[in-house]
């Protein structure tokens, strides 16, 4: 994605949550000493085809046969415990390393790109955490403006920036197993971000004139305050 195009809605996601630019851009700084570049070679099977973008709620447990059937699986989060827990090989996961991060390491040493973002409120856990990782399975992204080796694609939470990713090398179909964008059980916050992640997919499925598994029967509810419709 095109750094104006998503300008004005990482904007309204910093008003939104008070977070600062500039340690989004620190954050972003600390990853680019880590990442070193990584071929999109190993991206172009995503292009035409059916993609699963599994979701860290709790109907991940039982969703996990989307994620089987599909040609391509990303896993958010701890979507990747419960397609691991199931037997399901991952092609790609998405972290903030906010949690399971043993996880997305062994991925990396198992030769399984792990899309790794940096933002302000995670720079102790890239230092802490990115000389573990296989440095040539690192993916760096950033939602501040790029730089030649971390990359933007658009997005905010760990599932809808891995939506964004998906869309941007070409992705066909995308399928949302293991997504609860109304969990009453979750904090304040993470409704909030939930929130934000709907408006996005709607907003993704709009720049591609698609529909989303995810968001049927739910247009008539997403604010599309802020979104550049
Ligand atoms: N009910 C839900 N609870 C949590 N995440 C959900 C839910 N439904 C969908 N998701 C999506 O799954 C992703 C992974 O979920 P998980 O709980 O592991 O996230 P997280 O690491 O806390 O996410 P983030 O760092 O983006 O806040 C989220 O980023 C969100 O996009
Ligand atoms: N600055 C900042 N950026 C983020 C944050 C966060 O907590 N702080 N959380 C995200 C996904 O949960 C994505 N981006
Ligand atoms: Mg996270």
């Amino acid at each position: 994605m095109e750094l104006a195009e998503w300008e004005p809605v990482y904007e309204a996601i910093l008003r939104e949550f008070g977070f600062d630019r500039s340690a989004d851009e620190r954050a972003r700084d600390v990853l680019a000493e880590f990442a070193t570049p990584i071929s999109f070679d190993r991206f172009a099977e995503l292009s035409g085809a059916t993609v699963a973008i599994a979701g860290g709620g709790p109907s991940m447990e039982h969703e996990t046969a989307t994620a089987d059937r599909a040609d391509f699986v990303v896993a958010a989060s701890v979507a990747a415990d419960f397609l691991l827990e199931a037997g399901i090989d991952i092609d790609l996961m998405v972290t903030d390393l906010d949690k399971n991060v043993e996880t997305a390491i062994d991925l990396s040493h198992a030769g399984v790109p792990v899309a790794v973002h940096a933002h302000g409120d995670n720079i102790p856990a890239l230092g802490e955490y990115l000389p573990e990782f296989e440095q040539g399975q690192v993916l760096a992204t950033t939602q501040a403006a790029p730089t030649e080796s971390v990359y933007n694609f658009g997005g905010f939470t760990d599932g809808d920036r891995a939506a964004f990713l998906a869309d941007e090398f070409g992705a066909d179909e995308l399928q949302f197993p293991g997504w609860d964008l109304d969990d009453e059980d979750v904090d304040p916050v993470k409704r909030q971000k939930l929130a934000w992640a709907e408006r996005l997919l709607y907003w993704l499925e709009t720049r591609r004139d698609e529909r989303f598994a995810v968001l049927d029967g739910r247009r008539g509810r997403i604010d599309t305050t802020d979104l550049p419709l």
